[in-house]
């Protein structure tokens, strides 16, 4: 019997992405709605009382509704996982980050709620938790992080005005330093001390560098640089999705090599000679940041009973 699912939001660029991948899974039947009734809540109730998960690929303010629709039908309610930011750190949610700890795969198979976790927020997080599990980085370390993006991460209105030529070769912008992904950063990778975060978005469509500079001698155990990647190696061994790769000796990176995959890359530059480094992790802002995470989390979740 195949699972049945009902992407809200699905002409959006996350919803286009999860429902091209959906295509390929034969064990899941789409449910959706007419054009007129996407934004219509009796005909999102009806069809969600007929599908055991709905994916929320809407703006944060939608995917509360249409949570609050969920919960007002008790028992009758579908499962949910949700590609907004609007429930990454909300009680009773389940952050759909399978490789964040050895129980994570479990918890999400079996919630009710799993929420999918932000683009830059699953590179920094993939970073940061092994090192802080290990006690490599303590919780109250002064942490910065820097990010590119390719402009898809804008959704549908940053698309089009790159597209059209209507924007800047590159920005750095959520320089107030309020950007939504610090909560969940700060929850998940176990931060005391809410990290600096300065993100940026590029004339590239997609992909994805997210970056977090360590001054070595400031972390207690004063280790090398090789110290952190084994630890993230040793934290992501065996796993899927996740990989740690040795630093180009070329000392450059570029963001697109992942797109189109559901993959993660992780490196560690170092200087010895300086004591510094730089730890940089590689996505597909679309792929392991939205469509390719919300795939691995709906696999998982109907897997198990919630
Ligand atoms: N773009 C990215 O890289 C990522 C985005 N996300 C998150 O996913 C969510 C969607 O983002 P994204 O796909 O980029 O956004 P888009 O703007 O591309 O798509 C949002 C879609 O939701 C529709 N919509 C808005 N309100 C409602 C409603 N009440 N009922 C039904 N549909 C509605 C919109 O329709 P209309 O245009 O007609 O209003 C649009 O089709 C956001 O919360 C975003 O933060 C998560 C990970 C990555
Ligand atoms: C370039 C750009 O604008 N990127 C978006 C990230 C979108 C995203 O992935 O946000 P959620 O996954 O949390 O919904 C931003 O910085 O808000």
């Amino acid at each position: 019997m195949p699972a049945k699912v009902f992407i809200d939001g699905e002409a959006g660029t996350t919803g286009l992405g999860i429902s091209a991948r959906l295509a390929d899974c034969p064990g899941i039947e789409r449910r959706s709605l007419a054009l007129e009734q996407r934004k219509d809540p009796d005909a999102k109730k009806a069809l969600m009382e007929s599908v055991d998960v709905v994916v929320l690929c809407l703006p944060d303010d939608a995917a509360r509704e249409t949570v609050a629709l969920a919960k007002a039908m008790g028992d009758r309610a579908p499962r949910i996982l949700d590609a907004s930011t609007a429930h990454r750190v909300a009680e009773g949610w389940t952050y759909g980050f399978p490789e964040l700890a050895s129980g994570q795969p479990e918890a999400i198979r079996t919630a009710r709620f799993v929420s999918n976790p932000g683009c830059y927020a699953t590179g920094a997080i993939a970073l940061l938790r092994p090192l802080v599990d290990a006690g490599l980085i303590p919780s109250d370390f002064p942490v910065a992080i820097n990010a590119v993006s390719g402009y898809s991460g804008g959704g549908k209105t940053m698309i089009a005005d790159y597209e059209r030529g209507h924007a800047p070769a590159f920005e750095a912008y959520s320089l107030g330093l309020e950007h939504k992904h610090v909560p969940e950063i700060q929850r998940y990778a176990r931060l005391d001390r809410r990290p600096i975060f300065a993100p940026s978005v590029g004339n590239f469509a997609q992909g994805m560098l997210v970056c977090a500079p360590i001054f070595l001698d400031d972390l207690p155990g004063r280790p090398k640089g090789a110290d952190l990647e084994a630890a993230l190696a040793a934290h992501y061994a065996g796993s899927q999705y996740v990989r740690v790769m040795p630093a180009e000796a070329s000392g450059r990176i570029e963001p697109e090599s992942l797109n189109g995959t559901n993959d993660l890359e992780l490196r560690v530059f170092a200087s010895e000679g300086r004591r510094q480094a730089v730890l940089i992790a590689k996505l597909d802002n679309l792929g392991k940041g939205a469509s390719g995470a919300a795939l691995q989390n709906l696999e998982l979740m109907l897997q198990g009973d919630a």
